[in-house]
């Protein structure tokens, strides 16, 4: 052979093949998504999560504690009202002061000073009708409204503390006006807006649906979720987001859309990427570690560096607890 045709000279070493990675997953890449509901004592598993519960604001503190101090950075909460009449058109609970996600920023703000709290903006978990926005009466949505309600939450999430908000809700023009919202606010240079830009009206929420209690109660999310198949639109949209002001990019589902978030990476190189691995994702590793088709750490490791390989610098995961017994630092 000619000399450059011999490879495996570079990495027939564990050191050598530590090299090769362009990017290490590290724990402050790492942020943990914890659902937080309106029941204060509430410690409840969430059947299609293995591992993953749902808490009260009585017990998220003391639940939290030891993965702070494993080396836990971040969190994003989703708030999840149980109790009876807590859901009108309106998602006017959503940000309610004594609501759960108010109470848990507050709360987490005290507990751990240093700890990044990131807040996913949604109507849908607030909601009677389980969409993302508010609708009109022929049940489609008033974009108008529902833009102006996302912003109004999101900026009171910044006022109670957040130090990032990410609008999973998809309507369109919703980064500029929470960006305006923000400046009028005098909050603009207080907080992180991650969107999330390119996410895909696929069949990986279940899970999560099951834990939020967040399924629309009717039709779908087609309307303003991503086709499955459209690269072109999740273009247009990060290019837009990015044009609106947001300072990072979630892109989302991420096994089955490594080209997206790599295309993500390139058309938004100068702002952070962030992998969600979502809910239908987490579970199906979970049914294959749990069949013995895959050892637990080596496919988690597989799955979050291929993250890292498409250019996400983030990773929302609720392989959290487990990679931070697992990394170094
Ligand atoms: N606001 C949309 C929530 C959406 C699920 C859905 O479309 O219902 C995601 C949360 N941002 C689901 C995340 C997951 O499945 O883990
Ligand atoms: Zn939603």
């Amino acid at each position: 052979p000619n000399i450059s045709s011999i490879l495996q000279g570079s990495y027939n070493h564990p050191l050598t093949r530590e090299w090769q990675a362009e990017r290490v997953l590290t724990k402050s890449m790492l942020i943990f998504p914890i659902f937080i509901s309106d029941e204060p004592e509430e410690d409840s598993p969430i059947p299609s999560l293995p591992n993953i519960r749902r808490f009260g604001i009585n017990r998220i503190a003391g639940y939290l504690r030891p993965l702070v101090a494993k080396g836990l950075r971040s969190v994003i909460i989703f708030g999840v009202p149980m109790k009876e009449g807590a859901k009108d058109p309106y998602g006017t609970s959503a940000d309610d002061p004594n609501g759960p996600v108010i109470q848990c920023i507050k709360l987490l703000k005290r507990e751990f000073p240093d700890l990044f709290i990131m807040c996913d903006v949604c109507l849908c978990e607030f909601t009677s009708h389980g969409h993302c926005g508010i609708l009109r009466e022929d049940g489609s949505l008033n974009r108008d409204l529902s833009v102006r309600r996302i912003a109004a939450v999101a900026v009171n999430y910044v006022k109670a503390g957040a130090n990032s908000v990410a609008p999973s809700d998809m309507m369109d023009g919703r980064i500029l006006e929470i960006k305006k919202g923000l400046i009028n606010a005098g909050l603009e240079n207080k907080a992180f807006l991650m969107s999330y830009s390119a996410k895909f009206s696929g069949n990986l929420y279940g899970p999560f649906r099951d834990a939020a209690c967040s399924a629309p109660s009717f039709g779908d999310r087609k309307a303003y979720q991503l086709p499955t198949t459209a690269n072109g639109l999740a273009r247009r949209a990060l290019r837009r987001d990015i044009a609106e002001g947001a300072d990072g990019i979630i892109a989302k589902p991420a096994t089955f859309y490594l080209d997206v978030m790599r295309e993500a990476a390139e058309i938004a190189q100068d702002l952070p990427i962030c992998a969600y691995h979502v809910s239908g994702e987490y579970a199906m590793l979970h049914a294959a570690i749990e069949k013995g088709i895959c050892d637990e750490k080596e496919i988690v490791m597989e799955a979050h560096n291929g993250f890292l390989r498409a250019g996400a610098r983030l990773i929302i995961t609720y392989f959290t607890p487990e990679l931070l017994d697992w990394l170094k630092n």
